[in-house]
Order: C-alpha cells, then sequence, then structure tokens
C-alpha cells in the first residue's frame, strides 16, 4: 500500500490556497485504509458522502432558485458505491423539500443496496424504469444528479450505461456529478464525454477533476481522520465551520 503519492495536479479553492490531487490507484488506497485500519463501514461513509452531495445540489441551486413549477430532480445511480451516494443523496434531497425521481437500471445483490433503496422507497421516491430522452429530462427536471461511476470506472462503457451517457450528453440542465463526472478517465477525463456544471469530489479531488469547467465545485465527505490526512499529505482544506461541503472555485 503507497502512503507516498505522487501529488500531480493542484487546485486553488476558494479562499485560498492549493490542494493536490490524487489517481485512481491512489483513491482507491485511501477508500481501502479507511475501511480496514480505520474501522469504518461503507454505509458510514456513504452515508455522510451522499448527504454532502445533496447539501451541495442544495447551495447550487437552492429551491427558490429553480426554473421549474415543482423541484424535481432526476438521480441516475451507477452499480457500485457510487450509485450508492446517489440514492443516500436523493434521500437526503427530499428531506431538504426537493422532489428527486431515482432511476437505477442495475442493482447489486447486496443488503446495503437493497436497504438504501427501501429507504429511498419508503420516502416515497419514485423510481424509474427506463431513462427518458434528453427532451423529457429538459422538460420535467431542474437537474440531473449524476450518480453513474466513480472511482473504479474502468474501460468503455458498457451498456445499458453507455445509452444513459449519450442522453445525458444531450441534456440541457445542469448535471451535478458524484465524485467523478461518469465515463470519465479517472486520471484523463473526456473531452467528448458528460460536461456536468456541478462536481462534487469526495475526499480529494481525481486527476480528472482539472478537466472539469463547470460552475462549481465543491469538496464533500468530511471524515477523513487526521493522521490519514497527513499520510497521504492530502491538504484538505479548511471545511468552513461545521460545514461539510466546500467549495474549491
Ligand atoms: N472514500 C470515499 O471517498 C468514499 C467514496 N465512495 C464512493 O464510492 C465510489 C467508488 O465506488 P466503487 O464501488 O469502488 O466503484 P464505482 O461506483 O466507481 O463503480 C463500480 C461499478 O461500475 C462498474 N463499471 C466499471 N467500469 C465500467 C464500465 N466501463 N462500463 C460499465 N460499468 C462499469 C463496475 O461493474 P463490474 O461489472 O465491473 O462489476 C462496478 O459495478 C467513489 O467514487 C465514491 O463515489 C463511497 O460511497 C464512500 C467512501
Ligand atoms: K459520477
Amino acid at each position: 500500500m503507497c502512503s507516498h503519492l505522487k501529488h500531480s495536479i493542484r487546485f486553488p479553492f476558494f479562499g485560498g490556497g492549493w490542494l493536490p490531487s490524487y489517481s485512481q490507484e491512489e483513491a482507491q488506497h485511501i477508500d481501502e485504509e479507511l475501511f480496514s485500519e480505520y474501522s469504518f463501514s461503507v454505509d458510514q461513509l456513504m452515508e455522510l458522502a451522499g448527504q454532502s452531495c445533496a447539501i451541495a445540489v442544495a447551495k447550487g441551486y437552492p429551491l427558490q432558485s429553480l426554473l421549474k413549477s415543482t423541484p424535481r430532480v432526476l438521480v441516475v445511480c451507477g452499480p457500485g458505491n457510487n450509485g450508492g451516494d446517489g440514492l443516500v443523496c436523493a434521500r437526503h434531497l427530499k428531506l431538504f423539500g426537493y422532489d428527486p425521481t431515482v432511476l437505477y437500471p442495475k442493482r447489486p445483490n447486496k443488503q446495503l443496496f437493497h436497504n438504501l433503496t427501501t429507504q429511498c422507497e419508503k420516502m416515497e421516491i419514485a423510481f424509474l424504469s427506463k431513462m427518458p430522452e434528453a427532451e423529457e429530462i429538459d422538460e420535467v427536471y431542474n437537474l440531473v444528479v449524476d450518480a453513474i461511476f466513480g472511482f473504479s470506472f474502468k474501460g468503455a462503457v458498457r451498456e445499458p450505461f453507455g445509452d444513459i451517457l449519450s442522453v445525458l450528453k444531450k441534456v440541457t440542465v445542469p448535471i451535478a456529478s458524484v465524485d467523478i463526472p461518469s465515463g470519465w478517465d479517472v486520471e484523463k477525463g473526456s473531452s467528448d464525454g458528460i460536461q456536468p456544471d456541478m462536481l462534487i469530489s469526495l475526499t480529494a479531488p481525481k486527476q480528472a477533476a482539472a478537466h472539469f469547467v463547470g460552475r462549481y465545485h465543491y469538496l464533500g465527505g468530511r471524515f477523513v481522520p487526521p493522521a490519514l490526512e497527513k499520510k497521504y499529505k492530502l491538504g484538505l482544506p479548511q471545511y468552513p465551520g461545521t460545514d461539510c461541503v466546500c467549495q474549491l472555485n
């Protein structure tokens, strides 16, 4: 396990200072260490990660600023933990007064994801059976939360996510991406991929975040113990007060 990381790209952050970014392998090592050495459970970190995504969305797109008469938000969830963050985010958005609808086309057969799905259903969050066309999304929803792939995405996109990402490339409402814009190479980004308006980097930005050109870049997932931050030289910014998100641009 590496403890000395290559800090290749740095981001100036709101309020001053610089923040390093991480490769795919480095992000996975930090993640693994949180679970193995620091004894966090996935459920715990996912709850904090997903809640911070909902808070970032509420800061960037406050209820009173939405253009549609109902505060509808489409949350698209993928098959891994990024998708789990999306389910948590949907639940918190509902608690904040938004009206989230979830698309969850590939559901892993694991208790955690069953639980997250049930929690959403019990909160009367609707689940779609298929991806709407881009025109319908633009007409009905105020924004899309992209929780399809995170730092474990690799290779060419497999279906049904290829078709879903093609639709997301065409929508004109803002997209808020959880951790990484889905379909982007975690390190190199993607010039012809989706172009989110918001990126919520979790724990620390990955290298692809250097290619993000949207309006809002937030850091979320305020759960890193100081010793881990020091070991991996994360150089995290000071989150304001008790906030669990920090704006980076
Ligand atoms: N420490 C933290 O910051 C935390 C972050 N969290 C979130 O977790 C994700 C990483 O989650 P992980 O489950 O490791 O991976 P992903 O969600 O990125 O994706 C895995 C699934 O995606 C499928 N996959 C991968 N590549 C492709 C592809 N080319 N086409 C289609 N599908 C793909 C993969 O499928 P397999 O068939 O290969 O199994 C996986 O199912 C991180 O980014 C954060 O968002 C945690 O919530 C908490 C801690
Ligand atoms: K994503």
